[in-house]
């Protein structure tokens, strides 16, 4: 029995890890379950699966999360710091990382040094931190399990293939809702139309990201420090049925893609079992249904967050930090209507230009690093 706590148990990933735990409960027991908000939910999750913890972190909602679970034995917290003192009780044996954003930065932090195992949805962490976060691993003997899609498959595609090194890997992009759009249409989207991801239903954050690209680009960091490749290894390929899940490229010539229908339990059920594989019901791939698997160059002139991306790579540092603060105040000007869509990359390139460099930042060098940006880049957003 593996005890799993989830950050973020509310969301869209947090959700489906619930689906996945609620179908094994001889292989998992949630330890602790925790919500930005979303007291309702969490209350109701917190009935059903009956952790030993649950934090929520609007300290407002402490009250009521208090109130309604009173009379069970389940502790209530709230606040940021509970959030990452609830990662380091005893019987944890993994933590999936499933907050959005830098917030997931520390309480991820808290967990390795605690010895606990990493599910990391949270791709925030290892864009900004990732040279830190393998160090820490390696020093706390923990696992980093990718949950993000793209890393999954490569992840399952390395299974077995320690004497045949990696190339190159692939990661497949769907494109987003304005694939082969251009700067002229571009200009007027609205947030309902950048909402309408083609094949994935995710939180609001991830979505914008994928809309702008800025998403493939943070996998792209994401992949380096998962994987220890160099950029020139990591590619991108727009893949618009997001069916092929990504691809890695071998020494010897071999390519093994991990592929199937777009559906997050996958890697959810992969990284918690790992390394056993779960038997599931979830629905199976028709190839008649896919009679077309089409491939085509993303446009970075058009979509530049990207491009952003792989310069931040480069010039690592903090820039991956700067770059990630500046997306997370200017996803949230568009989403409020302050921004505009193309607005979103000017913004990302100013701060990427402005914010001070530090070559071998810290963890206080980060910290300092995202409010410096987001102080910026909140300027700048009321500039337009
Ligand atoms: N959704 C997907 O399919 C995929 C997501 N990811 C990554 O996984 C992460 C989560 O994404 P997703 O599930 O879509 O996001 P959602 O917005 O759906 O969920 C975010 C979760 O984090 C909670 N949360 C937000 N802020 C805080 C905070 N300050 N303290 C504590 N909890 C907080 C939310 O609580 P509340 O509900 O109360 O607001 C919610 O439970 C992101 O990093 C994303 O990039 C990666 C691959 C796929
Ligand atoms: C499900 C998942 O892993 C997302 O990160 C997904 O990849 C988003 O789709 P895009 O390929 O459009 O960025
Ligand atoms: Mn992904």
């Amino acid at each position: 029995m593996k005890h799993i706590a989830i950050l973020g148990s509310t969301g869209s990933i947090g959700t489906q890890a619930l689906e996945v735990i609620r179908d094994h409960p001889e292989l998992f027991k949630v330890s602790v379950l925790s919500a930005g908000n979303n007291a309702g939910l969490l209350i109701e999750q917190a009935l059903e699966f009956h952790p030993a913890q649950v934090v929520i972190g609007d300290e407002q909602k402490y009250g009521e999360v208090k109130k309604a679970l009173a009379g069970t034995e389940i502790q209530v917290f709230a606040g940021e710091e509970a959030l990452i003192e609830s990662v380091k009780l005893t019987v944890i044996d993994v933590v999936l990382t499933a907050v959005v954003g830098f917030c997931g930065l520390r309480p991820t932090i808290a967990a390795i040094e605690a010895g606990k195992h990493i599910a990391l949805a949270n791709k925030e962490t290892l864009v900004v931190a990732g040279e830190l976060i393998n160090a820490l691993a390696k020093k706390n003997k923990v696992s980093i399990l990718p949950v993000d899609s793209e890393h999954s498959a490569i992840f399952q595609c390395l299974q077995g293939e320690s004497a045949n090194k990696v190339e190159k890997i692939y990661l497949t992009a769907s494109g987003g809702p304005f694939r082969g759009k251009k700067i002229d249409f571009l200009a007027s989207v609205t947030k309902k139309e950048a909402l309408k991801h083609p094949n994935w239903t995710m939180g609001a954050k991830i979505t914008i990201d994928s809309a702008t690209l800025m998403n493939k680009g943070l996998e792209v960091i994401e992949a380096k420090w998962l994987f220890d490749l160099e950029p020139s290894q990591i590619d991108v390929i727009i893949h618009p049925q997001s069916v092929i899940h990504s691809i890695a490229q071998f020494q010897d010539g071999s390519m093994k893609a991990q592929m199937g229908l777009p559906d997050m339990k996958l890697p959810i059920q992969y990284a918690l079992g790992y390394p056993d594989r779960i038997l599931n019901t979830f629905p199976r791939f028709d190839f008649i249904k896919y009679a077309q698997l089409t491939f085509e160059q993303p446009d970075l002139s058009t979509f530049r967050s990207l491009g952003f991306a792989f310069e931040a790579m480069e010039r690592g540092g903090n820039v991956p930090c700067i770059m990630n603060a500046a997306n997370e105040v200017v996803v949230r000007a568009f989403l409020n209507d302050e921004l505009g869509f193309l607005e979103m990359s000017e913004v990302i390139e100013r701060c990427m230009s402005e914010v001070s460099y530090i070559r071998d930042p810290n963890l206080t060098d980060f910290m300092e690093t995202d409010e410096e940006t987001r102080k910026i880049a909140m300027q700048l957003v009321t500039n337009y």
